[in-house]
């Protein structure tokens, strides 16, 4: 089974926020990116709604009961009342716990699976008897014995940050180590029966070594590096248009 792709609308929906203007519009890009073949959407809904706005999620959620039903939502997240409640309201097939403050830029660290271990039970059991999928956001750190606590909160599925690897891009002898470290604890979960996905700062260049080391990876969520090149190979074409739109002869 090939690793799945879950296309992260965060960064289209940063872009279209810099405007009080519906573009680029999330859904018409969400709904590209599954006639593309994507085989999901996720979005990362902030408490101050900097990305993806609490709004948008009835549409996503639309576009894939409507058009694309054999795709999957993933909405992450850190776990407060009002994002299990819209959880709840949106109904996912995966919802991604996700340890951050919310002054953080952006996600950067696992859960402390020792520290909020009864928390993270009481989340799971919660959004599990809702029917949804659970996935907690783990370290690849290297390390293999939280994997076993990670299985007793009644997680689904581990996602490991892959920042670390996605900031050794031009250091190879780094990136083979942080590979080394992702591989040993996807290992550990999958060894307990957990399923494995991975997430952050993955691109078209990092991601064929991590899926040659961990190979059984269920799905990767990517938005940064997937929004850069759309933007960088679709830019040719939009200049034409625009150019066309000029009154030019393109
Ligand atoms: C959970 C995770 O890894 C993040 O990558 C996140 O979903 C991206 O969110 P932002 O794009 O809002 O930083
Ligand atoms: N879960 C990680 C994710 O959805 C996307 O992260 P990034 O590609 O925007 O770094």
């Amino acid at each position: 089974m090939p690793t799945l792709l879950s296309v992260n609308l965060n960064a289209i929906a940063m872009l279209r926020n810099r405007r009080d203007l519906p573009w680029p519009n999330v859904c018409d890009l969400g709904r590209i990116a599954l006639a593309a073949g994507a085989s999901g959407l996720t979005v990362h809904p902030r408490p101050d709604q900097r990305h993806i706005r609490f709004s948008d999620l009835p549409d996503l959620r639309a576009l894939i009961d409507d058009l694309f039903p054999e795709a999957e939502f993933n909405i992450e997240g850190y776990p407060t009342e009002e994002f299990l409640a819209l959880c709840e309201a949106t109904q996912p097939e995966q919802v991604t716990l996700v340890p951050d403050d919310p002054s953080q830029a952006t996600s950067d660290h696992g859960w402390d699976l020792v520290g909020q271990h009864g928390f993270l039970c009481d989340v799971i059991g919660r959004l599990k008897g809702k029917g949804m999928r659970v996935s907690l956001f783990v370290d690849g750190d290297g390390r293999s014995e939280p994997m076993a606590l990670a299985k007793t909160t009644g997680a689904d599925r581990v996602e490991l940050y892959t920042g670390p690897y996605g900031g050794c891009h031009s250091d190879p002898a780094s990136a083979a180590a942080e590979i080394e470290k992702l591989g040993v604890t996807a290992d550990a979960a999958r060894a307990e029966g957990l399923h494995v996905n991975a997430g952050h700062d993955l691109t078209v260049a990092n991601l064929p070594a991590l899926i040659a080391r961990i190979p059984y990876l269920s799905e990767v969520s990517i938005g940064h590096g997937l929004t850069a090149d759309a933007l960088e190979f679709g830019m040719a074409e939009t200049v034409k248009r625009f150019r066309r739109a000029c009154g030019q002869v393109v």
